[in-house]
């Protein structure tokens, strides 16, 4: 039997200025914070005990992982982060709030990315302030698999190599894991592990700093699921 907790990072700060973020690295809010230390309290309040820790490489997740460890006592557990739990890339709206969006493309486009799995938004330019072009922490990726926008499909696609090669093996091995990321990659994998329709995806969507349990079999088939909340 093992354990995965999935956390989704706590609020940001474009979060609460409703700003496309994706692959732009913004801070908590304080409020995230407070989110990120109460899901670590859960954590330790459940006796969850981790052998292993996933996150991504933007700091958001990455410090709501370790708000989460320290408040339950594991930050010393092996962590790796990937690029591939990162969050949706969305192109050259990243940056933008509802209004510019809306004022740009107008409100029958934003419908339709609103509600599609395979429609990419506008790819973003290089020299666009809010680009990961020249962003060092992707300089060892081959550059064209450097998103320059993602739909939802190539988002989810792009988590599950890391299932494959990493997260399932040290379930299977019987290791506890915890996994710190984002709405759209931790959609990935919830529509994985539960057998998720590519339409129903679209409406699963998980709170902020709010831990969510699954217990596996060992031949790691889904026996229980579990939201942390006080
Ligand atoms: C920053 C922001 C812009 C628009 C909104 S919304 O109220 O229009 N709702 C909304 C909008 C979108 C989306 C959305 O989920 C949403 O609730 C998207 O998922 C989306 C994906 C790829 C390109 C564009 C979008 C998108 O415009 C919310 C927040």
């Amino acid at each position: 039997m093992s354990k995965l907790v999935l956390i989704r990072h706590g609020q940001s700060e474009w979060n609460l200025s409703n700003q496309f973020t994706g692959w732009v690295d913004v801070n908590l809010s304080d409020k995230g914070v407070e989110e990120a230390k109460k899901a670590g309290r859960l954590i330790k309040e459940h006796g969850l005990k981790f052998d292993q820790a996933y996150t991504s490489v933007l700091k958001r997740a990455i410090k709501t992982l370790h708000f989460a460890l320290e408040e339950s006592d594991q930050l010393w557990i092996p962590e790796t982060k990937t690029w591939r739990l990162n969050e949706r890339h969305y192109g050259a709206l990243q940056g933008l709030n509802k209004k510019a969006t809306a004022e740009k493309y107008g409100d029958e486009q934003v419908h339709i990315w609103r509600r599609s799995y395979d429609v990419l938004p506008p790819a973003i330019d290089d020299d666009n302030e809010y680009s990961q072009a020249h962003d060092r922490r992707y300089s060892n990726l081959d550059p064209n698999i450097v998103p320059k926008a993602e739909n939802l499909h190539v988002c989810l696609d792009r988590v599950m190599p890391f299932w494959e090669d990493h997260i399932a093996p040290d379930l299977l091995a019987g290791k506890n894991v915890i996994i710190a990321a984002h709405g759209n990659s931790l959609r990935a994998l919830t529509k994985y592990i539960e057998r998720i329709s590519d339409e129903d995806i679209m409406d699963v969507e998980m709170k902020t700093g709010e831990p969510v349990v699954y217990t596996f079999d060992d031949k790691l088939n889904v026996t229980d699921k579990v939201k942390l909340d006080d």
